[in-house]
């Protein structure tokens, strides 16, 4: 069929008391029971309005489980799927997997394809030399039930977050797609997105459609903040995307989005309450094939054809998430500004509904290795607000602004073709339909913006120079 009806559930995961302490299997199990009871009334409801397929989040069941040896009881032998299996119906074919069988369950029982995070087990022994000396491997995985509660796909976690001491890495990348009646599906996990492997590949090379998403993403302004990057990721990559993120306002983690590739259709972001929620949103099955697909785009072209930029005095540097970029202020309320770093250079046309004197904004360029939890090299252009009027608090995070523009036009000179165009209102707010990135790589407004901005962003990575 040409669209389909998705849903993705942010859930304030209830978490075990001490992550730290090994506990019984029974009281794992009755921990995993609360949070999906949860789940299943997210799942009831999305069924009933008409969803497809239901995306949870990552550690959505267990929560933070830090040490390797208290995650053991959480963890079920998760066959590969190509076995066949409808837990659901046959719970005893392989060594007890109460959870499988539960969420199986409640697929079947609603027709709804259900997408979960859970840890997988595999033992091993000596005559593997990488087997771990306790004698396992332990995966942090996701599971996708069919709406008659087969398991159709499970996909291991490849780039694990620092913390994440608990999980093995799989030896090789392994790329997940299957087939439904609404399009191809690909999956991949939380720190996943900022790398080539398996995140790009699905795209690129198995040309999925819509990318499954679970995640348990802490924010990081102004350029990492998962409504922002992962509605980017969606618009960048030209698939639908259904990120669903934990939520938990200590740890900075809400955001979670239904989002097509010129924009989100829903989203959700708030760090006000400890309430998780339920997002339904109508997406094309095939966003590609469908007439408003965005062009390829040919990120340096606009950007190499205008003048080059004269490294000016007025120039500074400041840092952004660890990240020394060089910036250049908006002295002006309105014109055509270049700033430059490496072999980066970046370009501005803008226009100011009004120049305000409590406000600065500034046009920043970074071309570099970033090192601080994970390394990637990243090429970035931002237009973006200063925390105050001070020159020094460029790159700080900043949340709201009141400077509306009436215009903007960002460009860059990128040397790789990964770029996520990122645009953030004050208050965290997205801008569906308001922006679009032109094949020329332009990212413009193409209405007047109705919000004030906090920051526009061209968010590129250059997956080969990573290992350089
Ligand atoms: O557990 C994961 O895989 C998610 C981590 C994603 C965190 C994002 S990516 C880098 C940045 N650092 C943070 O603390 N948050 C973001």
């Amino acid at each position: 069929s040409d669209t389909f009806i998705a849903a993705v559930y942010e859930h304030a995961v209830i978490l075990p008391r001490a992550a730290q302490e090994t506990v019984s299997p029974e009281d794992a199990l009755a921990l995993m029971n609360k949070n999906m009871d949860i789940l299943e009334g997210a799942i009831k409801e999305a069924a009933q309005q008409g969803a497809h397929i239901i995306v949870t989040p990552e550690d959505g069941i267990y929560g933070w489980v830090f040490t390797r040896e208290a995650i053991y009881p959480y963890l079920e032998d998760i066959p590969d799927p190509e076995v066949n299996w409808i837990p659901c119906t046959d719970p005893t074919r392989f060594a007890p997997t109460p959870v499988l069988e539960r969420l199986s369950c409640m697929a079947r029982n609603n027709s709804i394809y259900v997408v979960a995070n859970i840890g997988d087990k595999k033992s091993c022994n000596s005559s593997d030399p990488s087997c771990p000396s306790d004698g396992r491997y332990q995966y942090n995985t996701n599971v996708v039930f069919d709406s008659e509660g087969k398991l159709v796909a499970r996909y291991h976690k490849y780039n694990l977050f620092m913390s994440e001491e608990q999980f093995n890495y799989p030896k090789e990348p392994e790329a997940v797609t299957f087939e439904t009646h609404f399009g191809k599906f690909g999956i991949f996990t939380c720190f996943d997105i900022l790398f080539r492997e398996p995140a790009v590949v699905l795209v690129s090379e198995l040309q999925v459609d819509t990318v499954l998403f679970p995640t348990a993403w802490m924010n990081v302004l102004p350029f990492l903040t998962a409504v922002e990057f992962h509605s980017a990721w969606a618009m960048g990559m030209r698939v639908n995307f259904l990120a669903s993120n934990t939520h938990n306002t200590i740890m900075s983690m809400t955001g979670s989005g239904i989002y097509a590739p010129d924009g989100a259709r829903a989203y959700y972001y708030n760090m006000k309450t400890e309430d998780g929620r339920l997002l339904i949103a109508e997406l094309d099955s095939h966003p590609r094939l469908s007439p408003a697909s965005p062009p390829a785009v040919s990120w340096s072209s606009y950007a190499s054809s205008v003048e080059k930029c004269i490294p000016d005095e007025r120039d500074f540097s400041g840092l952004i998430f660890y990240d020394q970029f060089t910036f250049t202020e908006l002295t002006k309320p309105e014109g055509s500004i270049t700033i430059c770093q490496k072999d980066l250079h970046c370009h501005l046309s803008y226009k100011m509904a009004e120049k305000r004197e409590d406000e600065v904004y500034v046009l920043g360029a970074f071309d570099g290795l970033h090192v601080v939890e994970g390394q990637y090299y990243l090429q970035i252009c931002t237009l973006l607000k200063c925390k105050s009027t001070d020159l020094s608090t460029c790159g700080q995070p900043v949340e709201t602004a009141q400077t509306k523009f009436d215009m903007f036009s960002l460009s860059g000179t990128f040397g790789t073709n990964y770029v996520f165009p990122e645009v953030l209102y004050s208050d965290v707010q997205l801008a569906p339909g308001e922006f679009e990135v032109l094949n020329d790589g332009r990212l413009i407004s193409k209405t007047k913006p109705t919000k004030p901005v906090v920051t526009v962003t061209l968010f590129g990575r250059w997956y080969e120079k990573d290992h350089l």
